[in-house]
This record gives C-alpha cells, structure tokens and sequence, in this order.
C-alpha cells in the first residue's frame, strides 16, 4: 500500500470534508496519527483519534498533501504557503490556477467527490495540473477510500462534473419527490406514496448495480417490453424530460464557474 506520508484536511469540521476524514480513518487507509483536520470555530466531537487545530498554517506546514474542504466564499480567507506540498482542492468552481497562485505550489490538483463518500458509493473526477504520476496514485488512494475515481485531462470537465455527479445525489431524490407528488395529487395517502417512491429510488440502484447493463440498456429493456413503463418513459420524453435535465445542469454547471471570483 502507497504511503501517503501525512494527510492535512482544512475544513474537516464540514459535511465533505468530515466525510472524508472518516473514510480514510475507517478504512485503514490512514492511522489516525496521519490524519490533521483544521476548523474554524468548534472543535468537532468525533471520535477518529487525529489532530484537530485551527491553525491552518501550521497543518499546512505539517502535511506532505493537504486537502482543501471549505466552502469557496471561505478560500479568500485560506492563507498557507505549500511550496513542494501536494494540494487538493475540492471546492466547486475555484480554478487551479488560482490554488497554485494562493498556496505557491505546483503540484495542486482539483477533485469533486459527492456526498455519497461518506458511504463509500461516491463518485471522484479529478485533473491533476502536472505528469506527476506518484501524485496521481496518491490522489486515487484517497479518493478510493470513498468510491469510484476517474482522472479527467479538462479542468472544465471537473466543473462540469460539480454539476453532474457533485450535484447528482440529489437529482434522483428530486425524481423520486416528484413521483410522490403525482401519487398525492391522484389521492394515495401522504406517507404511502413517500414509502413507496423511496422504495423505488433505492431499488432501482440496487437493480441497476447487480444488472450489469448500462442505464441505456435498463431504460431501453423497458421501452421494448411496450408496456406501461414504456408509455411513461416515452411521454415524459415527449414533453422535454432530457431537455429539462440538460437545461438544468447546464445552470448547475454555470453557477460551479460564478462561485470563485476572478474567472
Ligand atoms: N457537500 C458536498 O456534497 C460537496 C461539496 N463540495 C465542495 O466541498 C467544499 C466543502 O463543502 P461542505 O463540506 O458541503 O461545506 P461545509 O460548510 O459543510 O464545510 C466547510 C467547513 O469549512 C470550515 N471552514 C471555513 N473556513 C475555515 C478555515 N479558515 N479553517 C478551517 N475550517 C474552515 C467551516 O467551518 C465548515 O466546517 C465546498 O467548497 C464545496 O463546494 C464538492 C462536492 C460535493
Ligand atoms: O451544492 C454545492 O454547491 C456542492 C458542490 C457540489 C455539490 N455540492
């Protein structure tokens, strides 16, 4: 197993980064005497058994690679110095460039996990500025701890992907919200029609995990049975479903690039 050296995470106290802190602890992926998390204000009450601080220079100095968590209104306020360091940032919207501006390193990358990290189903794009390969595998050991990582060569693909997969957990909730809606309008009671559209969000990644299909082939396999799920599908099309999908990523992904200043 690659030695990641020791790991310095700024913003652990947050829902990602917290998130992350406790994968890399639970999976043996870190000993907890690796692990330094900074916060601004409470000292979180977990029980990982790492260093906590509120000196970010100081872990920042301490780290081999640190980890950059917080929300981007807070990075103007970032003010370390990472010469020689690795620095990942999974901020949405803050350009490379400006991570290697403010921390003075080069070896910086970006990577934008999900939510889903902290169930170890996540998703990780990420796009490393230089060819550093032993880089690339220490950003993939921590990424793994979480779920599934990809290397993208665009840095506007990870922008993108703020939008698509960052985003994407909630986009299957916003469906299965809606289908409960339909189900109330028709008059099936509240609480029935949450019970059964959550069954269904969570059956259908079961379904989709253990199938072995893409999702292309599961929707063209109901299509082709042209039955009462097909005559849904086909509709929702018809009135703009993959329209309305694009059109709102598409916000989604403008709003990653709106949220640092200077681009
Ligand atoms: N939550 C998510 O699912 C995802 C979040 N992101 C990105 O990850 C970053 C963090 O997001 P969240 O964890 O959701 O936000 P959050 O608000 O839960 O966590 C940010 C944490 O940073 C702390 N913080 C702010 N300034 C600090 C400082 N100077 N020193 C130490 N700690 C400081 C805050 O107190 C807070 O605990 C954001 O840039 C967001 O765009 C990216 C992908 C998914
Ligand atoms: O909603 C957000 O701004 C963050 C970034 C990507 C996912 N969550």
């Amino acid at each position: 197993m690659m030695d990641l050296g020791k790991v310095g995470l700024i913003g652990g106290a947050g829902w990602l980064g917290g998130a992350i802190a406790a994968r890399l602890i639970e999976t043996g992926r870190l000993t907890p005497d690796r692990l330094i998390c900074s916060y601004r204000r409470t000292r979180p009450d977990d029980d990982l058994g790492c260093a906590w601080t509120t000196d970010n220079v100081a872990l920042a100095g301490a780290a081999d690679t640190i980890m950059l968590c917080v929300r981007p209104d807070d990075w103007p306020t970032i003010r370390i110095e990472a010469a020689d360091k690795l620095v990942i940032s999974v901020m949405a919207g803050v350009p490379l460039k400006q991570i290697a501006a403010r921390t003075k390193s080069r070896r910086v990358a970006r990577a934008l996990p999900n939510a889903a990290v902290g169930i170890g189903f996540g998703y990780t794009p990420y796009h490393l500025a230089s060819e550093d390969a032993s880089d690339a595998a220490r950003i993939e050991a921590i990424f793994k701890c979480g779920g599934l990582v990809d290397r993208v060569l665009d840095e506007d693909h990870i922008d993108y992907f703020t939008a698509m997969s960052g985003s994407g957990a909630a986009f299957p909730a916003l469906l299965t919200d809606a289908l409960a809606a339909a189900a109330i309008k028709h008059g099936i009671p509240e609480t029935i029609a949450h019970r059964a559209a959550q069954q269904v969000l969570i059956a259908a990644g079961r379904l989709q995990e253990t199938s072995g299909d893409s999702v292309s082939q599961t929707v063209q396999s109901f299509i082709d049975y042209e039955g009462t799920t097909a005559a849904g599908i086909l509709a929702m099309r018809r009135n703009g479903f993959d329209e309305i999908v694009d059109r709102g990523l598409w916000v989604a992904y403008r709003k990653a690039l709106s949220m640092s200043s200077g681009r």
